[in-house]
């Protein structure tokens, strides 16, 4: 191998999860490459025997000493427009919370001004907080779409973005003619493919079987057939939702089946979720490989449920985390990570099964490569196995401004769980997405 391959290597304690979800910490070595991926993941023993083989020069190698890196994080389920009125309006619940707060501020995107500067924010807001993969919702506009997937790119995001479709039972200041949708959704999807931009994917984005009629999602289900794109949808979120469901299809047996015979339940759909799906729905999930995005501040905060996530896990359903910005109030995947374990810990009381609780490790690895692996990304992002892109952070747990402190007898894992639990984005000092130093 060529020495100008190696660009850079870290020095120090590296943290990430395995294939299998194994939490792991290293004292070792990792090589980026010049095309920003991992070339080398070894212990510190091997410093000597690697600089002899690359011919490695002092300068490129960045001691970590105490902070370490973590992979970035994958947030599986964000709408990039409702960043506008993030933390405002949770006293409703999902059905109403639509009707008074999101769609009025949504049919705002038409303004091309508000697009950038909100589609701006989201990104950079997203990307402070450590969260190098997001998968968005835009809204029904296809400009201010485009505007969406030009900023990503040029700030450097790994995303997928969808243009959000719906032609019924909205409101008439925020609705779409059926073939003008599907027409506008195809010309979105060419727009962001012809970029050719390795980190930016289409996704096709029903909002939900209450806001689609039949026609829109059997069109947008041939979409992402013919372009083979991921499919992003909600389910079984609100009791009143699935009830709604049920009397707009009184003869699918059940939601997911809705999704199904409109070819938009398959391996790479990812649904946000799910709290009320039912064992055959879980089966039909399995059986199409189809994922779950979990998303536990909107589901305390919009008052919807909790979802048992064990179940979902022991059915064999792959499942991401996702802040679903604005239905959740934080922008951060550390605060998924916390409220998906206080959620396992509210179903635990329920079901007095001790393992039905989540472990921070578990946690982990759902924010981080259980995401990828959810969004169809793992052998792109996700962790630091050899060959994959360079998407990480830097953590410090030692800035002065810190929102908890380490003490001497303190070691590398109690350091971990205290940035896991109690830091934030202060702690946070680079990201990198595919080796480009984004933050
Ligand atoms: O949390 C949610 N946020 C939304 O914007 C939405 N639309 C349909 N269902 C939804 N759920
Ligand atoms: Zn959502």
């Amino acid at each position: 191998m060529s020495t100008n391959q190696l660009q850079k290597i870290y020095k120090g304690t590296i943290i990430d999860s395995s294939k299998n979800g194994t939490f792991r910490l290293l004292k070792g070595i990792l090589g980026i490459s010049t095309e920003g991926k991992i070339l080398f993941r070894e212990k510190e023993e091997e410093l000597g025997n690697i600089t002899a083989k690359y011919n490695v020069q002092k300068e490129q190698i960045d001691d970590l000493e105490r902070n370490f890196l973590i992979p970035g994080f994958v947030d599986t389920h964000i709408h990039g427009p409702q960043y506008k009125f993030m933390g405002t309006g949770l006293d409703l619940p999902l059905l109403k919370w639509l009707e008074k707060y999101t769609f009025p501020t949504e049919s705002k995107f038409s303004n091309e001004d508000l697009a950038k500067n909100v589609y701006g924010k989201v990104i950079d807001q997203t990307l402070k907080n450590g969260t190098t993969t997001a998968c968005y919702f835009a809204t029904i506009h296809l400009t201010a779409s485009k505007i969406f997937s030009d900023l990503v790119i040029q700030k450097g995001q790994r995303a997928l973005i969808g243009k959000v479709s719906m032609d019924r039972n909205s409101p008439d200041f925020y609705v779409e003619k059926t073939q003008d949708s599907l027409d506008q959704n195809e010309e979105f999807i060419k727009y962001v493919k012809e970029k050719k931009n390795d980190l930016v994917e289409p996704i096709v984005t029903p909002r939900f079987v209450p806001t689609c009629s039949p026609q829109m999602m059997k069109g947008l289900g041939e979409l992402a057939a013919k372009y083979n794109i991921a499919i992003q949808s909600h389910i079984s979120e609100n009791v009143n939702e699935v009830e709604w469901v049920k009397s707009l299809h009184p003869d699918e047996d059940g939601y997911a089946a809705v999704y199904d015979k409109y070819g938009l339940l398959n391996n790479r759909t990812i649904m946000a979720h799910g709290i009320y799906l039912t064992d055959k729905e879980i089966e039909l999930f399995k059986q199409r490989n189809a994922a779950v995005a979990h998303c536990p501040n909107s589901n305390f905060s919009l008052s919807s449920g909790v979802l048992h996530l064990k179940k979902l896990l022991r059915n064999g359903i792959k499942v991401g985390f996702g802040t679903d910005v604005s239905g959740g109030y934080s922008p951060s995947m550390m605060d998924c990570i916390r409220q998906a374990i206080i959620a396992s810990k509210a179903t635990m009381f329920n079901t007095k099964n001790p393992d039905d609780e989540l472990s921070y490790q578990d946690a982990f690895y759902f924010a981080t490569l259980g995401g990828a692996s959810a969004l169809g990304l793992d052998s792109k992002t996700g962790n630091f196995d050899v060959g994959k892109d360079f998407d990480a952070c830097i953590v410090s747990p030692f800035v002065s401004s810190a929102n908890f402190h380490v003490f001497d007898d303190d070691d590398d894992i109690e350091i971990f769980q205290k940035f896991l639990f109690s830091g934030d984005d202060r702690n946070i000092l680079k990201v990198f997405v595919k080796g480009r130093q984004v933050i």
